[in-house]
């Protein structure tokens, strides 16, 4: 679909088909990501990764993010993190069983803190204020991509006010990324490169000055708020979806919860016990594809490029809808039904090369956490399930559960799913 979105060509993709043409066939044509304002003022003027223009810069970074944080191995090595971290959630839900809680709050504190400490080495101290921050800004982002539109009019942002306000959040957030980067440089790691996080390889790199880009402090607090925003909003906004459809589905919730305590380890869940939980992980799928991220982060076009017998002109914006590829009919029976047993004999995964299912996206920019962030979510939603059982406060009915969503980077339940947790002796 072509829109003349404000003053900005855009072309909106909303089949597998044509999300194929895109992130494969012309993938390279399609790896650049538009100048945005947000990019511009909340991102480092795009010198991070994640809005970065395609070229040796973002492959460079992007390249020593997977190596040294989001690979296989590495994420491997966080499982110490991520079981503490877990751990301490357990706990929090314990001294709250039996009472209402507002889980989203106990979900993101638990991924914030595992982000952080694999990041940049520990819990942020001013944690509450940049968890505020951080969703004030993925809102902003929303708002500033929609502004982007009318580039003539960004004069509107001064007269109301906006863009001061969004001025004083990014300077709260530089404080804090400030003081990480003033606590590694003066507390540098002893015992040899093992021991550093991403923010101690970042400053080493940089101070060496043998890379081929040469980086600045901007680059590294860039690059650190695409870990913990790109991680932490998506992956607590995953589990609460999870949790939210298996309050809804008593049914799907009885059965994940017998697979999950069958499979467990005495009362422990282990990395292996979570490989089998193959109920799970079609939970996990399904929820992805009726709630991952409804668009992806806009491309724009690197020169002019046929796309179905249509020609797409240089600096076109193109906007993926995921949510569109998730649920359309040609590809899914009963796409509106939260149905994880569709995956039973189906092989359609989230990994990029199925375009029914894009919850991170394909191509050169891809989402290049998925193995961090999965290994966040499924390890919780054991845990969720094997420790507690759930109940709706107030007589709620799952039926009269609020679905609505609220759109913010993810997009996440409008309103919070307020539980009440029961510990399970097991
Ligand atoms: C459930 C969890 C997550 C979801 C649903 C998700 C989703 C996405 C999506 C849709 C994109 C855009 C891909 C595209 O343009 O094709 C993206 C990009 C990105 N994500 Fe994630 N993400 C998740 C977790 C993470 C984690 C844990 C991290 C890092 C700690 C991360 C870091 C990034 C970065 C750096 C990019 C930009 C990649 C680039 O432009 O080259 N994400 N993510």
């Amino acid at each position: 679909m072509h829109l003349q979105l404000g003053q900005v060509p855009t072309v909106v993709i909303s089949t597998p088909r044509l999300a194929q043409e895109i992130l494969k066939t012309n993938d390279v044509v399609f790896a650049d990501r538009p100048t945005t304002i947000a990019s511009q003022m909340l991102f480092y003027k795009a010198q991070d990764i994640a809005w970065a223009p395609y070229g040796s810069y973002w492959r460079q970074m992007r390249k020593i993010c997977t190596l040294e944080l989001l690979s296989a191995k590495r994420v491997r090595a966080y499982s110490v993190i991520r079981d503490d971290e877990i751990k301490t959630m357990r706990k929090n839900l314990d001294s709250s069983a039996g009472r209402s809680i507002v889980l989203r709050d106990v979900l993101v504190q638990m991924v914030n803190d595992v982000i952080c400490r694999a990041t940049v080495g520990d819990i942020c101290k001013d944690r509450s204020t940049l968890i505020d921050v951080l969703f004030d800004i993925m809102r902003a982002v929303i708002a500033f991509n929609m502004a982007s539109y009318f580039p003539n009019l960004q004069f509107l942002n001064v007269i109301t006010g906006k863009k001061a306000k969004w001025l004083k959040r990014q300077k709260q957030l530089d404080d804090i990324l400030e003081d990480i980067l003033e606590e590694h440089r003066n507390h540098r790691p002893s015992g040899g490169h093992d021991q550093e996080d991403l923010v101690d390889v970042l400053l080493r790199i940089k101070e060496n000055g043998d890379l081929d880009q040469p980086i600045t402090n901007d680059n590294i607090k860039g690059i650190i708020l695409d870990m913990i925003i790109g991680g932490t909003s998506t992956s607590s906004m995953t589990l609460e979806w999870a949790m939210t459809e298996l309050m809804r589905n008593p049914k799907i919730m009885k059965k994940v919860q017998a697979e999950v305590r069958a499979m467990a380890n005495g009362n422990t869940i282990t990395e292996e016990n979570i490989q089998n939980m193959r109920y799970m992980k079609m939970i996990l799928k399904e929820t992805f594809r009726l709630h991952g991220p409804p668009l992806l982060v806009p491309r724009i076009s690197r020169e002019d490029c046929a796309v179905n017998g249509y020609n797409i002109p240089v600096k076109t914006r193109i906007l993926i809808n995921a949510w569109a590829c998730g649920t359309d009919p040609d590809s899914w029976e009963n796409p509106d039904s939260f149905i994880p047993e569709r995956f039973e004999n189906n092989s359609i995964n989230y990994l990029g090369s199925d375009f029914e299912l894009l919850p991170f996206g394909g191509g050169r920019r891809i989402c290049p956490g998925i193995t961090f962030g999965v290994g966040i979510i499924e390890t919780a939603l054991a845990n969720l399930l094997f420790h507690f059982d759930w109940e709706l406060p107030n007589g709620l009915k799952p039926n009269e559960l609020d679905m609505t969503e609220a759109i913010v980077l993810s997009n996440l339940p409008k309103n919070p799913l307020q539980v009440v947790p029961v510990t399970v002796s097991v």
